[in-house]
């Protein structure tokens, strides 16, 4: 499923419609002045501003750093320019000046400053879209005080355990559905397929058999397709369609609030139902409850935020388990030992945590192939950072390939080796794929929990083979397989034990 993301905004600008030409002349003329002010404003401060540069016009080095990710080479963008200015550098991307910092030092600067020299930061498309109250768009005080009624009573182990079994039950049905009788299926599609699932069910308590389900699906597609593209607002344009997903999503969401709010006053769920009912009954700090708009915007942004980066790292890991057959030997062995112990009874949190060569391995995916690659912030004051000023008002960001790919943290960094993570594994700061800071993942326990119980039941029971190993994944701004990870399935042999269950054969 190919998203249209930022090349495709892009290719919009660089002047395949008429459109797209007049508003790269809006834009030329506006951002021209920008970067004259700003340029003007770079003589006379001291230190000076960091070394780089900004590119063309208008466009920056936007484009190089595009056509990296599109050969899935990112990290030699940086690698480039760091070797030439050092570990900070500035450049010019997606209309803005950015400052990049990178290695331990940097990232830590950047996620150790948030709400005191810089903000969170996300293209104004993608907040029309997302919507004002969600949670990735609120800063300082706000957004701690959001994210406490989320953490406080979802988003932690206690909370996420309430949910394991219902993970495992979905995560059967899933395979009985997409898996079961198949000798071949399109990996990518399927592992959506399932993620939506998850989150239908564990954040609306919404199944296959609700009209609601698929019609939600459609317009979760159509938002994120939506939320990175350039934001005109007319009938036929990527974004026009996200704009009105989410106006059909936010109807959806109107019914299974009302729904649940009339099943809580009548007793018939408890607020540990779904999301939805923790939202409905969990107040912040201050005792305030959130609004319908809140939660609606809310519910979304899981959705967005959990959907595509979930499934990205289980394909990948897919990938990665059949290139290296003998870690997947590791993995099936730690799933057999597991699966030895619960004879059929669905898997518990404790389980997921038992885990952890398993984990070992998504982690090492996640550091290869991360699906948030870069993120940015935004300089609230002028201020110094390793012996430069950082001006106000410029972007700062992280991308994690500068340090995940980087030898001096990670030796051989081309490897897919998840022996990195034995012990007490990399060093802090350079291994972030779920960010840091305060904005640091929210969803990084649930997406941990849910990809375990999936490799679990998907490990024990199959055996598969990609298609074309030589397929090639572009970023965009996610990773995306060109060909939808084609797999060759067929159910791992098994013999019946004593108690009359499935015993696992070695391949
Ligand atoms: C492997 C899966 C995932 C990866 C790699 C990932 C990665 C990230 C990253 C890098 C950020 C921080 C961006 C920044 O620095 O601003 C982030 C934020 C966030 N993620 Fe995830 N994510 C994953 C799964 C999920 C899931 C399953 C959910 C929800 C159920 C979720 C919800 C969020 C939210 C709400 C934020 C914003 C947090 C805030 O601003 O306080 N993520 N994610």
């Amino acid at each position: 499923m190919k998203m249209e993301g930022i090349i495709g905004q892009v290719e919009q600008l660089a002047g395949k419609t008429e459109w797209a030409a007049v508003g790269v002349a809006l834009v030329a003329v506006v951002v021209g002045l920008v970067l004259w002010k700003c340029s003007s404003g770079l003589k006379r401060v001291t230190p000076p501003v960091p070394p780089g540069s900004l590119g063309w016009p208008v466009l920056g080095e936007t484009l190089e750093l595009l056509s990296a990710k599109r050969a899935n080479i990112a990290d030699q963008f940086y690698k480039a320019r760091v070797a030439k200015y050092g570990e900070v550098f500035k450049t010019h991307l997606f209309l803005d000046p950015v400052v990049s910092v990178g290695g331990a030092d940097g990232n830590k600067f950047l996620f150790s400053n948030e709400n005191k020299l810089v903000q969170n930061s996300w293209p104004p498309s993608m907040i029309k879209i997302l919507g004002k109250d969600t949670i990735i768009n609120q800063v300082g005080e706000r957004h701690r005080k959001l994210r406490r009624i989320f953490t406080s009573n979802f988003f932690n182990p206690e909370g996420i355990a309430l949910y394991v079994s219902r993970m495992d039950a979905i995560t059967r049905d899933h395979i009985a559905k997409h898996w079961e009788g198949k000798d071949s299926i399109l990996g990518v599609p399927t592992v959506r397929e399932f993620t939506y699932s998850v989150a239908a069910d564990i954040f609306m308590s919404l199944r296959e058999t609700d009209p609601r389900y698929r019609a939600l699906s459609q317009t979760m597609e159509d938002v994120i397709q939506g939320v990175l593209q350039v934001p005109i607002n007319l009938p036929g344009t990527v974004y026009h369609k996200g704009w009105v997903g989410r106006g059909n999503m936010n109807a959806i969401l109107d019914t299974l609030i009302s729904e649940r709010k009339q099943e809580l006053e009548q007793g018939k769920a408890s607020s540990k139902k779904d999301l939805l009912t923790m939202m409905l009954t969990t107040p912040n700090e201050d005792g305030i409850m959130l609004n319908d708009d809140q939660m609606k915007d809310n519910v979304n942004n899981m959705l967005f935020a959990g959907h595509e980066t979930s499934s990205s790292t289980m394909a990948v890991a897919l990938k990665y388990l059949y290139l290296n057959p003998e870690c997947l030997k590791k993995v099936l062995q730690e799933q057999r030992e597991i699966a030895k112990d619960k004879n059929g009874a669905p898997l518990d949190y404790s389980d997921t945590r038992k885990m952890k060569y398993t984990w070992q391995v998504v982690q090492e995916t996640l550091r290869l192939q991360p699906p948030v690659q870069q993120a940015f912030r935004t300089a609230l004051q002028n201020f110094q950072y390793a012996g430069y000023t950082i001006l106000k008002g410029w972007k700062v960001s992280w991308a994690s390939d500068r340090s995940h790919l980087d030898p001096k943290y990670f030796p051989n960094p081309e490897k897919f080796d998840p022996s990195r993570f034995e012990g007490s594994g990399p060093p802090p700061y350079v291994y972030i794929p779920f960010g840091g800071g305060p904005h640091i993942c929210l969803g990084n326990e649930f997406a941990r929990t849910v990809i375990m119980v999936f490799l679990h039941h998907i490990v024990l029971n199959f055996e598969w083979k990609l298609v074309d190993p030589d397929e090639t994944i572009c970023i965009d701004p996610l990773p995306i397989f060109s060909k939808s990870l084609a797999l060759q399935i067929q159910k791992r042999p098994q013999v019946p034990n004593s108690y009359g269950r499935h015993l696992l054969i070695d391949p």
